[in-house]
């Protein structure tokens, strides 16, 4: 099989001041042969099942959204796991209930800019998982932090890696390497090659784009030991499930407004999600083929995929709000798009001339209302073909998990 590149893993490239970027096609590897060598020829190190080898793995990020529920794929999918390291800046006190299994689990309080923080995590482990990242469309932080998270802590991430000696690198990148750009162009059931102007002006997306690069270009270097680093990435859409802080946000908006939520997005937008439970079964899946397909998966990417439908993002969150007893008002939008994007830019203002006194940072922005407003949905199989995905919850499973997540964490039982 010839590698998979190009298209919307293309060329992308960052409008920003300073941190324009522009991102390569990902490093060429060995294609079918090399895999076909590899299977003759195992390289020394890699996880084999004979050796009933134990695993030492590293998820950076694991007590955010979505590494929480990495850590528990891990801890409940993962038979070659001796090992469990969780790095964050943040470390939450559920990780206590998961010390008394048979993986020795270690939380490390750590900040991935810090270089040697990052290389004593990393130091001894097989596998990292990295999804530590600032996720960060609401103007909380500045340019320059999103940068120096999202971008230097991946540096500091793969550097940890080749000096270190640990040779999987998964990381968790975005759908927003992507799109929409900045043309508000549509990204319609697309796959991992379909041409896509990737251009982008945000600094989240940048930040993305240029985190998945490197970690694309890491591919093959030497580490410690003159093994060949073997990373890819993984390009979730907009992720739901247990913990999404968002969903919680509308929710509350919709109790304010007793029981009501105002359409402000054309239902003829398709805006593309996924179940967070998916998101780390794939991670955990990718992590574990990547040790024995190296030639094939190693600099590539992979859309993150389920069978949840194809809604715009105000009717997909109503699957699980309606439930909660919330009611969307309106067939089509009720303000004028003219009138939403002045009140997103009057947010803007707002956010500016509150700095000082307090963090005013609401869901209606200019980049998230063109978000919500570009059609961005992805069609693929590649994570299939490529090591066998697919996903361990179906479409009714993940809606009933986030109901009930919504119902219990809000008390709203019907
Ligand atoms: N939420 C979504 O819809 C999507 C998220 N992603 C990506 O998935 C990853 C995880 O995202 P979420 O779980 O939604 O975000 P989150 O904010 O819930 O989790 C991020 C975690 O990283 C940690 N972190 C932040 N800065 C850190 C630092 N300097 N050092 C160490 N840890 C740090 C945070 O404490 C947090 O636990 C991110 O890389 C994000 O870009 C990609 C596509 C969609
Ligand atoms: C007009 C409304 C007020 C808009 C509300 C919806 C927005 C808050 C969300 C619409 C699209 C979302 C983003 C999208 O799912 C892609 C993302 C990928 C990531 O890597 C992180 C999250 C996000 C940027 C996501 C954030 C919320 C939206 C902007």
């Amino acid at each position: 099989m010839g590698r998979e590149g190009g298209g919307a893993s293309g060329r992308g490239r960052c409008v920003a001041g300073p941190g324009a970027c522009r991102r390569r096609p990902p490093v060429a590897g060995l294609g079918g042969l090399g895999l076909w060598l590899q299977c003759l020829f195992p390289q020394p190190g890699m996880a084999d099942s004979a050796q009933a080898q134990k695993l030492v793995y590293l998820v950076t990020g694991g007590c955010g959204f979505l590494g929480e529920h990495v850590v528990r794929m891990l801890l409940q999918q993962e038979p070659q796991l001796r090992e469990l390291r969780i790095f964050d800046l943040h470390l939450g006190p559920w990780l206590e209930e998961l010390k008394t299994g048979p993986v020795q689990v270690t939380a490390i309080q750590g900040d991935v800019t810090q270089a040697h923080e990052v290389a004593a995590a990393v130091a001894g482990a097989h596998v990292v998982i990295h999804t530590a990242g600032l996720v960060d469309v609401f103007g909380k932080t500045s340019p320059e932090t999103i940068h120096e998270v999202n971008v230097q802590g991946t540096r500091n991430v793969i550097e940890a890696c080749v000096q270190t000696g640990t040779r999987f690198l998964v990381y968790t990148s975005s759908m927003e390497v992507v799109g929409p750009n900045i043309k508000g162009q549509p990204f319609y059931r697309g796959n991992e090659n379909t041409p896509y102007e990737a251009v982008h002006r945000h600094p989240y997306p940048c930040s993305k784009a240029l985190a998945e690069q490197l970690v694309l270009e890491a591919n093959g270097r030497k580490v410690l030991g003159g093994l060949p680093l073997v990373t890819c990435a993984l390009r979730p859409t907009g992720i739901y499930g247990e913990g999404h802080q968002i969903m919680r946000d509308f929710y509350h908006q919709g109790l304010r407004l007793g029981g009501r939520l105002f359409r402000a997005i054309p239902a003829s937008v398709e805006h593309g999600r996924v179940y967070v439970g998916n998101v780390a079964w794939m991670h955990v899946l990718v992590a574990r083929e990547l040790q024995h397909r190296a030639a094939l998966m190693g600099g590539q990417v992979y859309f993150c995929y389920d069978n949840s439908p194809y809604k715009s993002y105000e009717d997909f969150n109503m699957e699980f709000l309606g439930p909660c007893g919330l009611r969307l008002v309106g067939t089509r939008p009720l303000l004028p798009y003219w009138l939403l994007l002045f009140l997103a830019a009057l947010n803007v203002l707002l956010q500016w001339l509150l700095r000082p006194l307090l963090l005013y940072a609401p869901l209606l922005n200019p980049y998230t209302l063109a978000m919500a407003n570009t059609t961005f949905t992805v069609s693929t199989d590649k994570a299939r073909r490529h090591f066998g995905y697919e996903p361990l919850f179906s479409w009714e499973e993940s809606r009933t998990r986030t109901i009930r997540w919504v119902q219990a964490v809000e008390g709203s039982a019907q």
